[in-house]
């Protein structure tokens, strides 16, 4: 479908929301030839360049300095008195992120998609209405609102901060309690750790990461405590007080009282779909108000689908601009529809270190497929070795009992993620052990235990 709309609508398209999954689908559907708008409330870009995977990974960055600092001594290097300004990376990140935002709306603009700088909510089936009180007709509507920080209603809650809010920080606080066990509580744990503060995780059960291989998480838990960060479990929050000091006490289920200078809630994110209107179009929504969709995008009406964190399937940028891009080449390409699979998709926690994996746990595939086969590879990165840093690396591989087709990867140490982008390829492909086996290796890397693994 290449033609612009004949005049029954103002727009082929209507996207609300100009994210990671908003603005594929809007540039896509804009090439092939359709006639888009967008809508973004707050800046275009949307969570993962205006406020999440890109600005934290500098930030992680930044932060991995302190340990080659440390480390550099032994490699010979002598660095007077280092010092960290927090101020000069969060600026130098922010102003990157100004330029993204710009190279976002630039994208948008160069394929003629219009662009509203306001918030949009559907007022009929085909009907969107503008903050403005503008009223706009499109043939199609694209929800790709996104989620939102989930702050549990504790007293006091407000005293506390996001990640939304963890970037714009005046100051590296001295003390941080971090509420939750998930990605953003340790990515945030190791960035603040790394900066010099004095971090303690808390969280309601006693499993960190619990999508993650029980192997790497307890890797992960050990390497943090020896960083110095503290982990408090099955400890709930029941409130936040402002002491005369101005600092935050901060009471939970089982544990004592903590006086810290900064709580941030990394307890999870919950789909932007309240006040959206979708109710009253007949969309269907699910317990945590996600979008029900199927496995095209498609919603409960026809000719609005649903894309991204707000259909609450995998929160993660490329499966958001999977599905963008799908559902653009669906409505608006040539050829057959294309339905996203989310199964093997890696992913990656970016702790100090970091964590990657793609497809099934150890436990997973007993359960799974009952005769299995383990490998491992426990050793210390050579870097580490000379630098004197007691920090190992742990590999794990997991195959099919019977044909050794490998069917889970896992991995903790530096660079992980990057290592894995190619290793999930490999099992994507369906690739067995002996593949491996077979591939020499390049040395001396981190990577080659996966080609040497017993
Ligand atoms: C701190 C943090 C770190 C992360 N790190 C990673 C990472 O390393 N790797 C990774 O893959 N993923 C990461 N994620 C997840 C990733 O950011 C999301 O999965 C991804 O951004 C989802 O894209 P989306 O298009 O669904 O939504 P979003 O990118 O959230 O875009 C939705 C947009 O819609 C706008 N909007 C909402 N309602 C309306 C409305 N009514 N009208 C107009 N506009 C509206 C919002 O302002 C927002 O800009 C991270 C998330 C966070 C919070
Ligand atoms: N590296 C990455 O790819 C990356 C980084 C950050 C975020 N993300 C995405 O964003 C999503 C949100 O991140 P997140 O860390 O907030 O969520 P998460 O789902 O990873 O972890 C949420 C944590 O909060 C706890 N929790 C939930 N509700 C709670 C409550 N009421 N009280 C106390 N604890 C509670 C959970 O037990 C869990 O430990 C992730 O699921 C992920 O998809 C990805």
């Amino acid at each position: 479908m290449a033609d612009k709309t004949s005049g029954e609508y103002d727009y082929d398209l209507f996207t609300i929301g100009a994210g990671s999954g908003g603005v594929r689908a809007s540039r896509v559907a804009a090439a092939h030839g359709a006639k888009v708008a967008i809508a973004e409330e707050y800046r275009v870009g949307g969570t993962c360049v205006i406020r999440g995977c890109v600005p934290k990974k500098m930030l992680v960055y930044g932060a991995h300095f302190a340990e080659d600092l440390e480390d550099c001594a032994k490699f010979g290097w002598t660095v007077e008195k280092p010092q960290f300004e927090w101020t000069t990376l969060r600026d130098n990140v922010l102003a990157d992120v100004d330029r993204l935002n710009q190279a976002y709306t630039e994208t948008l603009e160069n394929h003629e998609v219009t662009i509203f700088d306001e918030r949009a909510e559907l007022t009929g089936p085909h009907e969107i209405t503008l903050a403005s009180g503008k009223i706009i007709t499109a043939k199609h509507i694209l929800i790709a609102v996104g989620a939102r920080p989930h702050v549990p209603g504790c007293d006091g809650h407000e005293m506390g901060i996001t990640s939304n809010e963890a970037f714009h920080l005046d100051a590296i606080p001295e003390r941080v309690l971090i509420a939750g066990g998930g990605y953003i509580a340790n990515e945030f744990a190791g960035i603040f750790n790394e900066f010099g503060s004095k971090v303690t995780i808390i969280n309601r059960t006693d499993t960190l990461l619990r999508s993650y291989d029980h192997a790497l998480r307890d890797r992960l838990l050990q390497i943090s405590m020896i960083k110095g960060i503290d982990f408090r479990f099955h400890a709930e929050f029941r409130g936040i007080e402002k002491t005369d000091s101005g600092c935050l006490k901060v009471s939970m289920t089982n544990h004592d009282d903590m006086e810290v200078d900064c709580v941030l809630f990394a307890t999870g994110r919950v789909p932007n779909t309240e006040g959206l209107g979708l109710e009253k179009v007949g969309v269907e929504l699910g317990k945590k108000g996600e979008i029900v969709v199927d496995r095209f995008s498609k919603t409960s009406i026809d000719h609005i689908h649903a894309v991204g964190d707000c259909t609450d399937r995998v929160q993660l940028t490329p499966v958001a601009i999977r599905e963008g891009q799908a559902f653009a080449d669906m409505i608006f390409g040539k050829g057959d529809p294309v339905a996203v699979d989310h199964n093997c998709i890696p992913s990656a926690v970016f702790s100090h270190p970091p964590i990657a994996a793609v497809g099934l746990t150890e436990s997973q595939a007993r359960e799974q497929l009952g005769s299995i086969k383990v490998y491992q590879s426990d050793f210390r990165p050579m870097k580490n070795v000379l630098a004197g840093r007691n920090e190992r690396s742990l590999y794990k591989m997991v195959c099919e009992g019977d044909n050794d087709r490998i069917v889970g990867i896992h991995m903790i140490g530096p660079e992980a993620p990057e290592i894995m982008q190619a290793a999930a390829v490999a099992v994507k492909a369906g690739l067995s052990k002996a593949d491996f086996d077979a591939t020499v290796a390049i040395h001396p890397t981190m990577a080659e235990e996966l080609v040497l693994l017993r």
